[in-house]
């Protein structure tokens, strides 16, 4: 029997790097001219200020004039709108009481926002920024982690200015899955004057605005949402963009189709999965009847979601977008949002499969680990259908859910979550365009099981067989 070798792992590696690399989000500095800091303000007694003057002098009292015209921040918890200034203290101005100099249409951001944010070769349409709301932060200010509202379908993420109005502290660290990062713009201004510092980053990033040791901090907020399709025009001669490789069309291309070429992975073929990075306005309670949700996100797959799908398709592997089921033993995997309100459910899992088209999972994870690269993460359960092997798992964001009411000896309201996955059927290597068979014995899979009977999984033996070689 030949040696067993397996080579595949470290492409999964790759793919899974590419895909879940940095959070998403972009920053810069950019240079304009006088006229975009100027800035006016009050509906009855408008007033005026120069915020380039403002962060040249040393005179604090036209940005303390300022920051007395703000109303103190709302923060919006559930469906109510609070003063918490343990939570945010910062003034704000809504867009209907300010005009901005700021020429965003005519600076070149937006092009830049959509080609370090968006996938360069999938994303056909423009960005548009509505400005919402200009912030300011005096000495003691915050404003802690949140997630900012998405307010239309179309939204998909906020834009941040920071003006150069001298202060120390007031970070913005941003935090996505288990990454985080400090954008410091007073430092990346500091000794400049004519520029300000830009953030973008996709909504379901989290965000907070760490406090103010001095000075005033300054902010112009956008939300960012989808536009018209552009007509195909070269960024502008001046824009150098450094783009993460989960929005580089080439990186994901790459590390996918040298996954599938590899003869030691899933040689017959089999499932992959890939939880969806971003979460999505899907509604919060499912309910019967409407349209189905799943059936238009196609459309809104966001940065590294939409690359991903779109990958597949061009790489000729058809991916599919479905539910999986999460918090249950098993998992279930449903190509429709259920509704379970009104329903009496005492084991949901049972419940579940009772839908139509509902596949119980047998599922692995990538474990990275050279003799063991896949594990089981699912219990045995019901009788299992399918395995798919998850290069990521996702369930990051708070996926769809459906309430109800659970038996027990008290009556009590239970959840049903659910999380949306990329599927992805694979033929055998040579043939990965035809859809794989749904169960069977894969390569480099260490099943728990197994791995008690004798004493270790596939990976750990080198005399494990391997039909790519056989
Ligand atoms: O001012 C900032 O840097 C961020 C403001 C913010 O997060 C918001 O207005 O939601
Ligand atoms: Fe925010």
């Amino acid at each position: 029997m030949p040696k067993y070798k397996y080579t595949a792992f470290p492409l999964v590696k790759r793919l899974r790097t590419v895909l879940l690399s940095d959070p998403p989000y972009c920053s810069g500095v950019l240079e304009v001219s006088p006229s975009n800091f100027e800035l006016y303000y009050g509906r009855k007694d408008a007033r005026f200020v120069d915020l380039l003057e403002a962060s040249t002098s040393n005179d604090p009292h036209a940005l303390e004039e300022l920051a007395q015209s703000c109303e103190r921040a709302i923060f919006g918890r559930g469906d109510e709108a609070v003063l918490d200034q343990t939570y945010r203290k910062a003034g704000k101005m809504d867009s209907s009481h300010f005009k901005t100099g700021l020429d965003l249409a005519n600076t070149g951001l937006l092009d830049a926002v959509r080609l370090s944010l968006l996938p360069d070769a999938v994303e056909t349409r423009t960005v548009r920024a509505e400005l919402y709301r200009l912030n300011v932060y005096g000495e003691g200010a915050f404003f802690k982690s949140h997630k900012d509202t998405p307010r239309s379908q179309s939204m998909f993420g906020s834009l941040v200015i920071i003006f150069p109005t001298p202060h120390e502290g007031g970070a913005l660290i941003l935090r996505h899955e288990d990454k985080e990062v400090t954008f410091d713009a007073a430092a990346l201004l500091a000794g400049r004057t004519s520029s300000i510092a830009y953030i973008a980053f996709f909504g379901d990033v989290e965000h907070e605005v760490t406090p103010i040791v001095s000075g005033h901090r300054v902010t112009i907020t956008y939300n960012l949402s989808y536009g018209s399709v552009r007509k195909p025009a070269p960024p502008p001669l001046n824009l150098e963009t450094l783009q993460p490789p989960h929005a580089s069309a080439l990186a994901v291309r790459d590390a996918l189709s040298s996954l599938l070429d590899d003869a030691t992975f899933l040689p017959q073929g089999g499932t992959l999965g890939s939880g969806l990075r971003h979460t999505y306005p899907l509604p919060y309670v499912c309910t019967r009847g409407r349209d189905d949700p799943l059936d238009s996100l196609e459309g809104w797959l966001k940065g590294s979601d939409a690359l991903l799908f779109r990958t597949c398709g061009a790489l000729g592997v058809r991916p599919l977008l479905r539910l999986v089921s999460e918090r249950t033993d098993s998992e279930v995997m449903l190509d429709r949002m259920v509704e379970f309100s009104g329903f009496d459910i005492s084991d949901t899992e049972t419940e579940l499969r009772t839908y139509e088209g509902a596949v119980v999972l047998r599922s692995f994870g990538f474990t990275g680990n050279r003799r063991k690269p896949w594990a089981r993460t699912t219990a045995r359960g019901y009788e299992e259908e399918l395995s798919v092997h998850w290069v990521t798992r996702g369930g990051f964001g708070e996926g769809p859910c459906s309430p109800y009411a659970a038996y027990g000896n008290e009556p009590w309201l239970g959840w049903l979550y659910m999380r949306v996955c990329l599927i992805v059927k694979i033929g055998p290597y040579g043939r990965r365009s035809e859809e794989g068979e749904d169960m069977g014995d894969e390569e480099g899979v260490a099943d728990e099981d197994e791995d008690e009977e004798d004493g270790k999984g596939e990976g750990e033996s080198d005399d494990a067989p391997s039909d790519a070689e056989n």
